[in-house]
């Protein structure tokens, strides 16, 4: 299997200074390398304010990194710039956890979703129109929702509306930032068992930043637990959740509840 994501000795400093405050900054990311391959799904996490996010917006180059290298399918994306920066963006786009605010509630669902391809100038308006609504029935959505507003659907209908307008500029890489924690715990699996057919039909590579230890097992490859900015531990999702070689992800597992009943919807699903 080929890499996907190669990230390298990453670095973001946030520094903030006022005139008459006392400068200060944050190392958010702080010397972090890991690799993922093709096809697979790679976990962040570790508790709040470790980097997971920060990470994963450097990687969709929503942040510029302070220092290191983010390899793409072999090419480096930190230093490019016009065209070939613009192909990147539409090879890694980023699902967030809250569709409620990432849909702008005055579009319609089919201009949401062709967004992305009106901006690479994917297609002729009825191409366009033609793949949203085929878009929508792949994410479990009727054609219909098209003309529809974001507030006529539930949260997780928006989230499946939020994946379809993703998928529309054909992403190689998906990242999925806490993707179904806004969610009610039995919309959640739906929502991972989409994901996981969607992988599995298109061959995307998914990096998913979660807090659910649970979802992170049942969802995921390969896991990077993260702490103060650094990686602590990584390797295979079900080894390290299972038995952690670091003291950190032992009390990270020791903090987490029992994961609930609902989401074993998931595991049935792996297992077939
Ligand atoms: N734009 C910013 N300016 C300054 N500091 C920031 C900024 N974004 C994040 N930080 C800081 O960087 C650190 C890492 O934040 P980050 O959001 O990446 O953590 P996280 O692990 O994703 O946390 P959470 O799970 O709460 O989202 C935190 O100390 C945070 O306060």
């Amino acid at each position: 299997m080929s890499t996907a994501l190669e990230v390298k000795n990453l670095n973001k400093i946030f520094s903030s200074g006022a005139l008459f405050a006392k400068k200060s900054s944050v190392h958010a990311v702080n010397d972090v390398s890991f690799t993922v391959t093709e096809g697979s799904t790679m976990g962040l996490i570790g508790e709040s304010g470790s980097g997971k996010s920060t990470t994963a917006r450097m990687v969709c180059r929503l942040l510029t990194p302070t220092s290191g290298n983010i390899e793409l399918f072999g090419r480096d994306i930190v230093k490019l710039r016009s065209r070939a920066a613009t192909q990147v963006t539409r090879e890694v786009q980023i699902v967030f956890q809250d569709p409620g605010s990432s849909l702008n509630p005055r579009w319609r669902i089919g201009s949401l979703v062709a967004e992305g391809m009106l901006t690479h100038g994917i297609g002729t308006a009825e191409q366009r129109k033609r793949r949203v609504r085929e878009l929508l029935e792949m994410c479990g959505l009727p054609a219909s929702a098209a003309d529809k507003f974001p507030h006529e659907f539930s949260g997780g209908q928006r989230q499946r509306i939020a994946i379809a307008r993703a998928l529309a500029v054909e992403p190689r890489l998906l990242i999925l930032d806490e993707p179904v924690s806004a969610l009610d715990v039995s919309i959640q699996a739906q929502i991972l068992i989409l994901l996981r057919d969607l992988q599995r039909e298109l061959g995307m590579t998914y990096l998913m930043v979660s807090h659910d230890l649970a979802v992170v097992e049942q969802f995921c490859d390969d896991v990077c637990v993260m702490r103060n900015g650094q990686i602590v531990e990584q390797g295979n999702a079900t080894a390290v959740l299972t038995n952690p070689s670091a003291e950190y992800t032992q009390e990270l597992i020791n903090a987490h509840p029992e994961p609930d009943p609902r989401k074993s919807r998931l595991r049935v699903e792996n297992e077939r």
